[in-house]
């Protein structure tokens, strides 16, 4: 069945010349991308991706992060995309994460993880609606 997800390349990625290579695996497989942009965040819109973390003692860290540069905005579809793309990232740890996938190859950090998709249907949708209100 297809579905659509949403996919943030993180600032690590765009600082580190990495776009090219994650959006890269995404094509490879056969997602298709729906919708792309390159954009700064602020502390408004952070808060309401990670509105289910805003508790959490490491959330100030990943604000201060996600806020950090600018960051890579994606739809993808694809069949069962979302759970097809959280397979591709890897673990949300990148020291845990398998050899292989993309925090897996390049990460070594559970903050700095390259990519964010999202975790189901429902928070594709909330996210979808959060960075493209147009799609
Ligand atoms: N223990 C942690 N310390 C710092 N950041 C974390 C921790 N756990 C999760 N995160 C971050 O929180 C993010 C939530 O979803 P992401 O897929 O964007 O990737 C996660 C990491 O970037």
């Amino acid at each position: 069945m297809s579905e659509r997800t949403l996919v943030l390349i993180k600032p690590d990625a765009v600082r580190r010349g990495l776009v090219g290579e994650v959006l890269g695996r995404f094509e490879r497989k056969g997602l298709t991308i729906e919708a792309m942009n390159l954009r700064s965040v602020d502390t408004a819109l952070a808060d309401e991706h990670y509105a289910e973390h805003l508790e959490q003692p490491w959330y100030p860290g990943l604000r201060d992060f996600i806020t950090s540069g600018p960051l890579v905005a994606l739809v993808l579809s694809g069949d069962q995309a979302i759970s097809v793309v959280r397979g591709l990232l890897g673990a949300t740890d990148g020291r845990k994460a398998a050899a292989g996938t993309i925090r897996g190859d390049y990460s070594l950090s559970n903050q700095q993880n390259l990519a964010h998709a999202s975790d189901s249907p429902e928070s594709a949708a909330r996210e979808i609606k959060i960075w493209f209100p147009e799609a």
